[in-house]
């Protein structure tokens, strides 16, 4: 079976991805429209640009996109499936998902996550190393749940969003869709679309 495997985006967050996918067993290929002005990323080459993907597209099993920015994530997702490049969801072995959560598309779960039962994941969210998604959480597509922040049981988050490294989230809150919450947040009022909030307790500071 071929386990070749894209992966878009020689950043940070690229680099992760590629180690989670290594770990599942897949071969990893870099592709960056930095190219060729950069042709490397640590020691995993860069084969070419987005379009090289697109011209290559039938050595690959699929393709992760591993950019933070939810709009552009949204966009070249948008590319690949026009292209019918599949996108896997990459679960790191140490990250727990309940038998009972969905998990759409696209989506990465770090190490040491926890989605819960009966929660929902959209497509391409990233569900980062020790976040907790407690049950039945709603995600809209292309969430970022950063790295030890915590939804407790029901909480929504619209698509596009945000909740920033080490934030907590009451439970049966609400969260609207291209929100920003701010590292280190205690939210427990409802969050409206297109805002960036935080602190503790977590205000609107400013429209996005
Ligand atoms: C694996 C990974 O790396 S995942 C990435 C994880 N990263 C994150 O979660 C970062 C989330 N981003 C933040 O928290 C940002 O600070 C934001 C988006 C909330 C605000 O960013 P900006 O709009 O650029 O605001 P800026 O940095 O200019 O700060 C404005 C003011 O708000 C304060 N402020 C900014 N963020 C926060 C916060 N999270 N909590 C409390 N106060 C804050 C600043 O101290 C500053 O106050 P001052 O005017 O009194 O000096």
């Amino acid at each position: 079976m071929n386990k070749k495997l894209a992966v878009i985006g020689a950043s940070g967050h690229g680099k992760v991805i590629a180690e989670l996918a290594e770990i599942l067993g897949y071969q990893v290929t870099f592709f960056d429209d930095a190219y060729p002005n950069i042709v490397q990323v640590e020691h995993w080459p860069i084969a070419g640009d987005f379009n090289a993907l697109l011209t290559h597209k039938t050595d690959f099993c699929g393709a992760v996109v591993a950019i933070g920015n939810a709009n552009i994530r949204q966009t070249i997702t948008a590319k690949l499936q026009q292209a019918e490049i599949l996108t896997p969801t990459l679960i790191h072995p140490t990250a727990s998902v309940s038998k009972y959560a969905e998990i759409n598309s696209g989506c990465v779960v770090m190490a040491g996550a926890v989605v819960n039962a009966f929660s929902s994941i959209g497509e391409s969210c990233i569900i980062n190393s020790n976040a907790v998604v407690e049950h039945d959480c709603q995600l809209g597509d292309f969430v970022h749940i950063c790295p030890n922040s915590a939804l407790a049981g029901g909480v929504s988050v619209g698509s596009k969003s945000w909740v920033g490294i080490g934030s907590q989230v009451k439970q049966l809150i609400s969260i609207g869709e291209n929100s920003l919450i701010g590292a280190g947040s205690t939210v427990i009022k409802n969050i409206p679309d297109n805002v960036t909030a935080f602190g503790s307790p977590a205000m609107v500071i400013k429209n996005n």
